[in-house]
C-alpha cells in the first residue's frame, strides 16, 4: 500500500463526496481516484468514473473505500464492492464519512456480504471543496497503523483534522463542524435579508453579509485572541453592538440555542446509527 499516493475508490460523488473529490484535485499530490456513482459525468481525465461495482476495471484494487453515500443506502453500497471486488477487497479499509453509521455496524455489512474489512471514520464538512475543511477523524482498532495514517492524511489534504479517541463523540464533532457551515450560511443568509429589508441593494446587502463573515472567520483562523475577546472589541460600550447583541444573547435566544441545535444534530446522528 503506497501511504504517500494512495489509490481511493469514492463511493458517491454527490454534495459531501463532490466537496472531497474537488478538494482532492486542488491538494498538491491527489490521490489516484476512481469515483463511483450512477450521477458522475466520466469527462475529467485527472479521475475515472464507474456507474456500479461491477464496471471496476480488475486492474484496480483501491487502497481505501472512501463512502460517500447516505447512511441508508452504505449497506446496498458496501454489499455491492464486496462482491464486485472479490478478494481484492481484503486489501481494502474502508473510510466512512456517514454521519452515525458507527465503524462496527459497517464492518457487520462487509463481513455479511463476504468480506472482513477493517472501518474507519471522518466526518468532513463541505469547505473541504475549497481546501478549507475541518474533519472529524476516528480510526478503529482493526484498521492498520499505515491505513489510519493514510486516510488521516487524506482528510488533511482538504483542510484540517481533529483526531478522537472515542468514536461516540464523532456525533458531537458533526453537531459542530459538520453540519456548522450551515448555521454559518444561515446567518449570511439572515443578514443578507436583513440589508434588503432595511433598504439596501441586493447586491450590496450579499457582498456585506458574504464580506463580514469572511474577514471575520479570517480573524478567527489568524489571530490568537479568542472568539469572546475578538466579539468584546467589537462591542463599544453603549454602542451599536451592544443593541444588536442584546437581542441576540437573549436568554432564550443563541445562549439557548446553538447548546439546543447541537444537541438536536447529535441525537439525530446517534439515530441515524440504526
Ligand atoms: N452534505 C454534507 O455537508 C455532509 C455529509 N456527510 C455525509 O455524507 C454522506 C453523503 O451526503 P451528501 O453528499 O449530502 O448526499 P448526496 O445525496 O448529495 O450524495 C450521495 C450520492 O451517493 C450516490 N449513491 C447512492 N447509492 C450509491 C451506490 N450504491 N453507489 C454509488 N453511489 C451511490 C447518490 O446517488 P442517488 O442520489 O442516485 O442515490 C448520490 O449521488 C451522508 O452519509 C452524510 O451523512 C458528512 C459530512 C457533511
Ligand atoms: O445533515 C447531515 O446529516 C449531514 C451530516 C453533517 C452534515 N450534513
Amino acid at each position: 500500500m503506497a501511504s504517500s499516493h494512495p489509490s481511493i475508490l469514492l463511493v458517491g460523488s454527490g454534495k459531501m463526496g463532490g466537496a472531497m473529490l474537488d478538494g482532492w484535485l486542488a491538494s498538491k499530490t491527489p490521490p489516484k481516484i476512481f469515483v463511483m456513482d450512477r450521477h458522475k459525468a466520466n469527462d475529467d481525465a485527472r479521475f475515472s468514473v464507474v456507474k456500479t461495482a461491477e464496471e471496476i476495471p480488475s486492474s484496480f484494487t483501491p487502497d481505501i473505500i472512501v463512502l460517500a453515500v447516505k447512511p441508508a443506502a452504505a449497506e446496498t453500497a458496501i454489499t455491492s464492492l464486496v462482491k464486485a471486488l472479490g478478494s481484492r477487497a481484503s486489501s481494502c479499509a474502508i473510510l466512512s464519512v456517514l454521519a452515525g453509521k458507527t465503524c462496527l455496524s459497517l464492518a457487520e455489512m462487509a463481513k455479511n456480504a463476504g468480506q472482513a474489512m477493517p472501518v474507519l471514520r471522518a466526518m468532513p464538512n463541505t469547505p473541504t471543496s475549497v481546501g478549507a475543511g475541518m474533519s472529524g477523524f476516528f480510526a478503529s482498532p482493526e484498521a492498520s497503523k499505515t491505513q489510519a495514517q493514510i486516510c488521516h492524511d487524506l482528510m488533511l489534504a482538504i483542510g484540517e483534522v481533529v483526531t478522537v479517541d472515542k468514536e461516540e463523540d464523532l456525533a458531537t464533532v458533526t453537531g459542530i463542524s459538520g453540519s456548522g457551515p450551515a448555521y454559518v450560511f444561515l446567518l449570511a443568509e439572515l443578514l443578507e435579508k436583513a440589508a434588503v429589508k432595511y433598504g439596501l441593494p441586493a447586491d450590496s446587502a450579499r457582498r456585506l453579509a458574504r464580506a463580514t463573515i469572511y474577514g471575520a472567520g479570517r480573524m478567527l483562523q489568524t489571530l490568537p485572541e479568542d472568539a469572546e475577546t475578538l466579539r468584546k472589541n467589537v462591542t463599544s460600550p453603549n454602542g451599536t453592538t451592544a443593541a444588536a447583541l442584546s437581542v441576540l444573547m437573549e436568554e432564550n435566544a443563541w445562549p439557548k440555542n446553538v447548546p439546543e441545535a447541537v444537541q438536536a444534530a447529535r441525537k439525530r446522528s446517534d439515530e441515524l446509527a440504526s
